[in-house]
């Protein structure tokens, strides 16, 4: 596969080559400005370490900040304090100091993020979806649309649905078609946020299979998963929140 990337920043970091992702002191909290500006703590000074390979589920009570941490890791919040330390290709770069192209091209190529739903686009085929991201990479057309096409074969997402937009796709549905869009991509550190929520036992079964093949291939995990199951079958690891 061909990619744009050019580095974006180097630095000398660790010895230890298998590590991906660092996460050093985050701490976040928000202000509700318009509840009398009441300042809420939810993440104190956490770290976070994860290798090749690796599955480390957050876990916690409600509330927690397990969503909150996910968001962080993937730039959608900024955090108050601390670093999260990415390999971007060989270098390491700090997300929490990327300018904006810079983190769209990190998460091209280096961090996926499955999310409990699909944003549905009107009118647009479930096929063309999960395309996307291969395409916007550079990916060969034909390969592309061969490479979803066997992810949702192996998800069991009926043929009969693929040039369909998932606009009316029941919540199973949608939700595998979300996982072929974020599996499309080889990433090596991919955050999953409940990704078999709306699947019943064998189609949850057929994620974490995918899921287990790309632990195998390096890729690191780390997710919120409420069903006990799926979370040992594929993290070693926890990382706990609140007390
Ligand atoms: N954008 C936001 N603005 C204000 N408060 C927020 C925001 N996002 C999260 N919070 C608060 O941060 C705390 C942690 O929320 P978060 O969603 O991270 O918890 P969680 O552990 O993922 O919970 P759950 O298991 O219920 O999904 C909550 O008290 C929540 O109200």
């Amino acid at each position: 596969m061909q990619l744009k990337h050019q580095p974006i920043e180097s630095v000398i970091y660790d010895s230890d080559d298998s590590i991906l992702l660092k996460a050093e002191n985050l701490s976040k909290g928000f202000t509700l400005h318009n509840q009398g500006s009441v300042s809420l703590s939810v993440l104190k000074e956490v770290s976070l370490q994860v290798k090749q390979g690796e599955g480390v589920a957050l876990s916690g009570k409600s509330g927690s900040g397990k969503s909150t941490f996910m968001r962080l890791l993937y730039g959608n919040y900024r955090v108050d304090s601390g670093s999260i330390w990415i390999k971007h290709h060989q270098n390491w770069v700090d997300l929490t100091r990327l300018e904006p192209h810079e983190l769209l091209e990190v998460r091209q190529t280096t961090i996926g993020y499955v999310s409990q739903f699909l944003r549905v686009i009107p009118r647009v085929p479930a096929l063309e979806i999960a395309v996307e991201p291969l395409l916007e990479l550079g990916e060969n057309i034909d390969t592309a649309y061969e490479k979803v096409q066997q992810l949702f074969i192996h998800l069991n997402l009926p043929e009969r649905l693929w040039s369909l937009s998932p606009t009316t796709f029941s919540g199973g549905e949608k939700q595998r078609v979300n996982i072929a869009r974020a599996l499309s991509v080889d990433y090596p550190i991919l955050l999953l946020d409940e990704p078999t929520s709306a699947l019943d036992e064998s189609n949850s079964q057929a994620v974490i299979q995918l899921l287990q093949e790309r632990q195998a291939k390096g890729s690191a995990l780390i997710g919120i998963f409420h069903d006990e199951g799926v979370r040992n079958q594929l993290c070693l690891r926890e990382l706990t929140f609140g007390d």
